[in-house]
C-alpha cells in the first residue's frame, strides 16, 4: 500500500479535485430520497401538485449536479490511474536495465514480464476504483445512515447491529482473499514463463515434433492458473451474498420497527428503506473496493520487488578510468552461479598482453562462455580478481569498461531495423565507409551488397529473414565497428563453413594488435593459429600456451586435437 499511497502523492491535486467531485455527486444521491419523501409527505399525501413540481425540479437539479460530477471523477480517475501505470512501468522498466544477469537470472524474465504488465494493471485498476468510489461509498454509507437516525431516531440499533455484521464479513473476505491472489500472479508468471519458452525455441519444438509435450506444458500452466484464480474469486464470492443478507434483514427489521406507522409519515419510511439500500450498495462498492485493493496488494508487493532489487554488483565508489588497451590478467579467479551449488569456474589464472588474441577451447559446459562473461562484468567473480590494464574490473567505471568491450554472442541476436540500424548499435556515429568495411572483414559486405536493397535491407525480428551464418557474420560486424580494444568472440563462427571462417579469422588477425581477441571454439583449427590457447575443463584451466606448447603439454588438448584433425599427435 505505501507504494500505491508514494505514486499517489504525485497527483495529489487531481487526486483531490476528483474527489471533491465524488463527494458532490455522493450528496446529489443522499439528498434525493429525503426529497422524495418530501414530495410524497408534503405533494402526494396533501394533494399539492405546487410542492411536487418543485421538489420534483429540486431533485431533477441535483441530479444534474450528480451527473456532471460522475463524468468529471471518471475522467480525473482513468487519467490519474493511467498516468501512474505508465510511471510504474518506466520505473520497473529502468531498474531492470540498470540490473545485473545475476539479477535477471533470480527475478526471472517471465515473471518480471508479468509484474510490468499485469501486476500493474491490477494496481491501476484499483487506484481507478478508489477514484471513482473511495470517497463516495462511505459518504453514501455514513451520510445514509446519518440521516436515517436523523429522520427515524428508532431505527438506529438496527443500523448498528447490520454494519458490526457487514464490517466483520469484509474483514475476513480480506484476511482470506489476499494469499490467494499472489498465488494467482505466480501461477501467471509460471503461463508466461512456459508461452515464452515456446515462442523462442518454435523452431526446435517443430524440428522435434514437441508440439503436444509443448502444448500439454501450457495446457497445464493454463489450468493451474484457471484453478488459483477460481480459488481466489470462489473466496471472495462466498462473502457478497452474505453481506446482501445482512442488508435485507436490516431492511425487513426497519419495517418490522416501523409497522405501526402513521399515514402520514409514509414517505420517511420509503426515504429510510431507500437509505438502506443506498447502505447495501455502498457496502457493496466497498466490498469491490476491497476485492480490488487485495488483488491490487498482492500485485504492488512483486511490483516492489522490482523496484527494491539492487544491482547484484556494486558500482565502485570511486571508478577508476584508465586507458583501457586490453591487458587482461584473471589472479585465482573462482565462480559459482547464485543458488548453483558447485562452481562453474575453479582457481583460474593466466595473463593475456593487450593486442594478443587468446583462443579458448575445452569440451561443452567446462565454462568458456562463464569465463568471458566475467570480463565485462556480465556476473562478477565469486574469489579472485579479473584486471584489466591492472585496474581490477570492479573499480572500473562501468560504462567506460562496456564501451571498450565488444562482446559476440554464441546465438546471434539481432533487432528489427534495416542492417545499417543494427550495425551501428555497434557504434551510433559509424559512417557508412565503416560499416562496410567491418562487414568486409566480417565477411558479411558481399552478401548485403548482393540483396536488393542494400544495407538498407529490413531484418525482422530477431533476423528470422536471414541464415544463421549471414546472422553471425552481422553479428561479428556489428562488433567490429565499436572498434573495441577488447573483442570477445563465443563461439560466433560456428555457422559458417570452414572457408568462411577460415576468411573471417584471417581478417581479424589483418586488422593488427590493436584489439585483444578472447576466441570461444568447438573447432581447434579456428584456435591453432592465436597467440596463445586456454584449454579448459571442469572451470579449470587445463593448459596455457601455444597450439605447440599444449600439443606438448596438455592431454586434453592432444585429445582434441586428436578427435578433430585425426592422426597421431605425438611429437607435433
Ligand atoms: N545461468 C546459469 N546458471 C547456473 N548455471 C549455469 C548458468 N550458465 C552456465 N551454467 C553452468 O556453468 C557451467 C559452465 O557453463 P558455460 O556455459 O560457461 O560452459 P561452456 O564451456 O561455454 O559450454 P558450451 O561450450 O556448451 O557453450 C555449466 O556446468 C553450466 O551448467
Amino acid at each position: 500500500m505505501k507504494l500505491i499511497l508514494h505514486y499517489l502523492k504525485r497527483h495529489m491535486g487531481i487526486f483531490l479535485i476528483s474527489t471533491l467531485f465524488l463527494t458532490m455527486e455522493a450528496f446529489a444521491d443522499l439528498l434525493q430520497p429525503t426529497f422524495m419523501s418530501y414530495i410524497v409527505d408534503e405533494g402526494v399525501a396533501r394533494a399539492d401538485i405546487g410542492q411536487i413540481l418543485f421538489y420534483g425540479a429540486v431533485m431533477l437539479g441535483i441530479a444534474a449536479v450528480g451527473a456532471v460530477s460522475a463524468v468529471m471523477r471518471n475522467q480525473f480517475a482513468s487519467r490519474t490511474s493511467q498516468t501512474v501505470g505508465k510511471e510504474l512501468r518506466q520505473d520497473m522498466y529502468h531498474n531492470v536495465q540498470s540490473l545485473s544477469l545475476e539479477n535477471i537470472d533470480r527475478l526471472q524474465p517471465s515473471s518480471i514480464i508479468t509484474r510490468i504488465t499485469n501486476d500493474v494493471t491490477q494496481v491501476q485498476e484499483f487506484i481507478n476504483s478508489i477514484m471513482r468510489m473511495m470517497v463516495k461509498a462511505p459518504i453514501t454509507c455514513i451520510g445514509a445512515i446519518v440521516l436515517i437516525i436523523i429522520q427515524t431516531p428508532k431505527q438506529a440499533p438496527v443500523m448498528a447491529v447490520i454494519l458490526a455484521a457487514v464490517s466483520a464479513l469484509i474483514l475476513c473476505n480480506m484476511k482470506i482473499g489476499y494469499p490467494r491472489f499472489g498465488t494467482v500472479q505466480k501461477k501467471l508468471d509460471r503461463l508466461n514463463g512456459v508461452s515464452r519458452e515456446f515462442l523462442s525455441s518454435v523452431r526446435v519444438v517443430k524440428a522435434f515434433q514437441a508440439e503436444e509435450e509443448e502444448a500439454g506444458k501450457f495446457s497445464s500452466a493454463s489450468v493451474n492458473l484457471a484453478a488459483a484464480n477460481t480459488a481466489a474469486l470462489r473466496t471472495m464470492a462466498v462473502f457478497a451474498p452474505f453481506i446482501n443478507l445482512a442488508v435485507n434483514f436490516g431492511i425487513v427489521l426497519l419495517l418490522w420497527i416501523s409497522r405501526n406507522q402513521e399515514s402520514s409519515q409514509i414517505g420517511r419510511l420509503m426515504a429510510s428503506v431507500n437509505y438502506m439500500t443506498q447502505v447495501l450498495f455502498a457496502v457493496t462498492m466497498i466490498a469491490n473496493i476491497i476485492n480490488t485493493a487485495v488483488r491490487a496488494l498482492a500485485s504492488s508487493q512483486r511490483i516492489q520487488e522490482v523496484l527494491s532489487e539492487t544491482p547484484a554488483q556494486a558500482a565502485p565508489e570511486h571508478p577508476l578510468r584508465p586507458e583501457i588497451k586490453g591487458d587482461i590478467v584473471f589472479d585465482h579467479v573462482f565462480f559459482s552461479y547464485a543458488g548453483a551449488g558447485q562452481n562453474s569456474l575453479e582457481d583460474v589464472s593466466f595473463h593475456i598482453p593487450a593486442g594478443k588474441t587468446v583462443g579458448i577451447i575445452g569440451p561443452t559446459g567446462s565454462g568458456k562462455t562463464t569465463l568471458v562473461n566475467l570480463v565485462p562484468r556480465f556476473y562478477d567473480a565469486s574469489q579472485g580478481q579479473i584486471l584489466v590494464d591492472g585496474c581490477d574490473v570492479r573499480q572500473i567505471e562501468e560504462n567506460l569498461l562496456r564501451a571498450a568491450i565488444a562482446v559476440v554472442p554464441q546465438k546471434a541476436l539481432l533487432f528489427s531495423g534495416t542492417i545499417s540500424d543494427n550495425l551501428r548499435w555497434g557504434r551510433q556515429g559509424a559512417s557508412e565507409e565503416e560499416l562496410a568495411e567491418a562487414a568486409a572483414i566480417a565477411c558479411a559486405d558481399s552478401f548485403i551488397r548482393e540483396t536488393e536493397q542494400g544495407y538498407l535491407t529490413w531484418l525482422e525480428q530477431g533476423g528470422v529473414n536471414l541464415s544463421g551464418g549471414q546472422k553471425q557474420r552481422l553479428s561479428l560486424a556489428r562488433a567490429l565497428v565499436r572498434k573495441p580494444r577488447i573483442l570477445i568472440l563465443d563461439d560466433c563462427t560456428s555457422a559458417l563453413d570452414a572457408q568462411t571462417e577460415s576468411a573471417v579469422l584471417k581478417g581479424l588477425r589483418n586488422m593488427g594488435g590493436n584489439m585483444t581477441v578472447l576466441l570461444i571454439s568447438q573447432r581447434i583449427s579456428a584456435v591453432m593459429q592465436a597467440d596463445c590457447i586456454l584449454c579448459l575443463d571442469n572451470g579449470a584451466v587445463q593448459g596455457f600456451g601455444t597450439h605447440k606448447e599444449l600439443m606438448a603439454g596438455c592431454q586434453i588438448y592432444r585429445e582434441i586435437y586428436d578427435s578433430q584433425i585425426g592422426g597421431d599427435s605425438n611429437g607435433r
